[in-house]
């Protein structure tokens, strides 16, 4: 697992050998300690050279190895050991050297790094801190500012020239420390790990070396054992998961070979098609970009440009202005590999669409659509290849957000899956395959969580009592917020097509009854209002003026509220933050119990990482299904069914069969939830 050999007789060469990253596993930690040992012993050995085989030399502690019985050496004296040897060691960086790969670095005497290479400390990432040595030695090598970035935010950098570091000289440490600590508390929003990154650099620029080595592995031991290390952790390989995708017919990406996408072409050019023709030239494609009206693609090109601009002038290149080329004839995507499809969300319009590329396209051109909820199947089938058609789901702004809905209908082929996936890959998205149904995976377990929270306005709650206790969960906003910056009417729309939000109740049927089932139309009142919220200056909360961010309390709309309860004769009751938490939480997480159990996702991973990177779940927190797992199903379930008696004309309360059946099973950790959903489909 380490390699010894001698070059040009006096140099002791270690090389890592533990594919694919060269992980510091057990077995590498223990090689490392022997060829120093035999190298410094060698008195032909002037110098040792410490490198990665295969173009890498490190990514750090091994992983895997967190969550079972750590043997073999310790890497603490292990690096002590090399940085007091009596012979220079050098380490020779390529490709990456991060967190312990990075620490082990910080132990030799120098370090030579490739051009290219990449240098971090990423403990941050996965809810821990730098803990063999890093917190300490790196301070004292580049300064405590620069590294308190590097430790805080877990970012990696290039390799540089010592000349171009700016000089480490802060003058007041205290403000310094004070000013950090603020700005990671505010950004962290209750992550443990990035504070005690502060509390460890502070112990290095503060105290001798020994004592802050001391306080790092006091700090290290508490995020250890903390339930955020593990769900960050659980979180870097279900990332990396979701790629492995699977369809319930069998085909997985291990067998499905995606196509080259050398030209797209993106049709709409409002919000979403604007983000989708920036990720895509940014990625190096060429881009057709359509929209008919021709003042809007005046107005989409100039948008366009813009972000392409700003993205590039922020990475230090030339914008790929050129790889665009704007129509407003349909007919010039004739000859691409790909046309992602953006026009408005309505079910006519797409429909019209998918028939003109039908027959506009060269023939095995994959057709997508970036609807956010209606049936890519009924799309499909206006096409003459209906396996050539998946959804392409983006999320607003589609040119930054990470997350991308692969979603597959039952006549989609593996081929069209693996290009849309592979596609994404390339845009720098975590695509996740999904199953077609109305909503995907993402929207359709934001129904039953923006319900819960109408309810609880019925029942007594503000909205700034509901958003506070999801913000203080971790979620960057809480749900009337979050609706107030994406706006009532794309709901109140969905919910006309639907049939639910008619002005008046058909006859005889209650204004909180809609299809035999419990209805709030209190963000229908609203829209009749007028109350679209940022844009209108007035929704949940009321704004300066129209497009203003910054939300505050309005009293119009509790006197709303009053009215409303007194209308219905509802009594307005005091409920607290773990009940906003509870009922919000788990009817979302209930819903995503039902996914699996339909097979509209392959596993909780999907489902969490589509949460994370989309819909802002603290990652901390690992994802719904993995914060269920932590809570405990057993009590996920009796929660469930206490509401649900609470709330019987709430269907979504009422505890799925599946969580019945994990519980029934023992309640078996997520990675062995497969097994019990593929025994429930070979019953079914
Ligand atoms: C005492 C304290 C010590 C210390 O302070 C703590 C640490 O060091 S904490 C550690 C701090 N270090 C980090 O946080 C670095 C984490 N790693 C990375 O950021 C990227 O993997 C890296 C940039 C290295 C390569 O990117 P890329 O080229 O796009 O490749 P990729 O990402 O697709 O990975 C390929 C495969 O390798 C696997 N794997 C990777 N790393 C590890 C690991 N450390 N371990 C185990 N496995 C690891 C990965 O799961 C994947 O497996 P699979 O089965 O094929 O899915």
């Amino acid at each position: 697992m380490a390699k010894y050999s001698r070059v040009s007789e006096s140099v002791g060469l270690i090389t890592l050998q533990n594919p694919p990253v060269n992980a510091l596993s057990a077995a590498v930690r223990q090689g490392i300690v022997d060829t120093v040992e035999r190298a410094l012993s060698d008195p032909k050995v002037k110098s040792v050279v410490i490198c990665g085989q295969n173009g890498i030399f490190c990514g750090g502690a091994d992983i895997k190895e967190f969550g079972t019985n750590m043997s073999g050496p310790l890497l603490v004296p292990m690096i002590h050991a090399i940085e007091a040897a009596n012979k220079p060691v050098v380490a020779a960086i390529e490709g990456s050297a991060l967190g312990g790969g990075l620490e082990l670095a910080l132990g030799c005497h120098y370090r030579i790094a490739h051009s290219k290479a990449r240098l971090g400390l990423p403990e941050v990432t996965l809810g821990l801190l730098p803990a063999a040595g890093g917190t300490q030695r790196l301070p004292r090598l580049i300064g405590v500012p620069a590294a308190l970035d590097l430790i805080t935010t877990g970012k990696p950098l290039d390799a540089r020239r010592i000349s171009t570091y700016p000089c480490p000289r802060p003058s007041d440490l205290d403000a310094l420390f004070e000013g950090v600590m603020e700005k990671v508390r505010q950004s962290a929003r209750g992550a443990i790990a990035p504070v005690a990154c502060v509390q460890a650099v502070r112990a290095a620029a503060t105290q001798p070396y020994t004592q802050g080595m001391e306080r790092e592995k006091e700090l290290m031991a508490t995020l250890f054992t903390s339930g955020q290390a593990r769900a960050l952790q659980y979180c870097f390989f279900a990332q990396r998961a979701v790629s492995r995708w699977s369809m319930p017919n069998g085909a997985r990406w291990d067998t499905s070979k995606p196509r080259p996408v050398h030209k797209a072409a993106v049709i709409g050019l409002g919000t979403m098609g604007r983000g989708i023709t920036v990720a895509l030239a940014q990625t190096g494609l060429s881009v057709i970009a359509v929209e008919t009206q021709e003042k809007q693609l005046m107005d989409a090109k100039q948008a366009v440009s813009g972000m392409l601009e700003r993205g590039a002038r922020r990475r230090g290149v030339a914008p790929a202005l050129d790889k665009i080329s704007y129509s407003h004839d349909i007919q010039a995507v004739a000859d691409v590999d790909l046309v992602i499809e953006a026009v408005f969300e309505d079910m006519g319009l797409k429909k019209k669409v998918f028939q003109q590329l039908a027959s506009i396209c060269r023939p095995g051109t994959f057709l997508c659509t970036n609807t956010s909820a209606l049936d890519v199947d009924h799309l499909a089938s206006q096409t003459h290849n209906p396996e050539l058609v998946v959804g392409m789901h983006f999320f607003a702004p589609a040119h930054v957000m990470k997350l991308l809905e692969v979603v597959y209908g039952p006549r989609s082929s593996p081929q069209a899956v693996a290009t849309a996936m592979q596609l994404g890959k390339k845009m720098g998205k975590v695509s996740v395959a999904v199953g077609n149904c109305p909503g995907f995976v993402g929207n359709r377990m934001l129904k039953p969580y923006m319900e819960q929270a109408f309810f609880l306005l019925e029942e007594g709650a503000t909205p700034e009592l509901v958003d506070r206790a999801l913000e203080e969960f971790g979620f960057p906003m809480g749900v009337f917020r979050m609706s107030d910056l994406s706006g009532l009417d794309v709901g109140w729309r969905v919910r006309k097509g639907d049939g639910l939000a008619e002005p008046g109740a058909p006859s005889g049927q209650p204004a909180r009854i809609r299809q035999g089932r419990r209805y709030s139309p209190l963000g229908d009142l609203l829209c009749e209002q007028g109350r679209f919220g940022q844009k209108t200056g007035q929704g949940w909360y009321q704004y300066n003026k129209p497009g203003s961010q910054v939300a505050r309390s309005d009293p119009w709309l509790h006197s709303f509220l009053e009215g409303y309860r007194a209308q219905h004769g509802l009594v307005a009751r005091r409920i607290d933050n773990q009940e906003v938490l509870d009922r919000c939480l788990y009817a979302l997480i209930n819903e995503g119990f039902r996914i699996l159990e339909d097979g509209i996702a392959a596993g909780p991973e999907d489902i969490d990482m589509i949460y994370v990177f989309g819909y802002g779940w603290p990652r901390h927190r690992g994802g719904p299904m993995f914060y269920a797992s932590m809570v405990g199903l057993g009590k996920v379930l009796e929660r469930l069914e206490h509401y649900h008696q609470a709330h019987p004309d709430v269907p979504y309360l009422k505890p799925c069969s599946l969580l019945w059946r994990l519980v029934a099973s023992g309640s078996p950790p997520l990675h062995k939830w497969r097994e019990v959903i593929r025994k429930l489909h070979s019953q079914l």
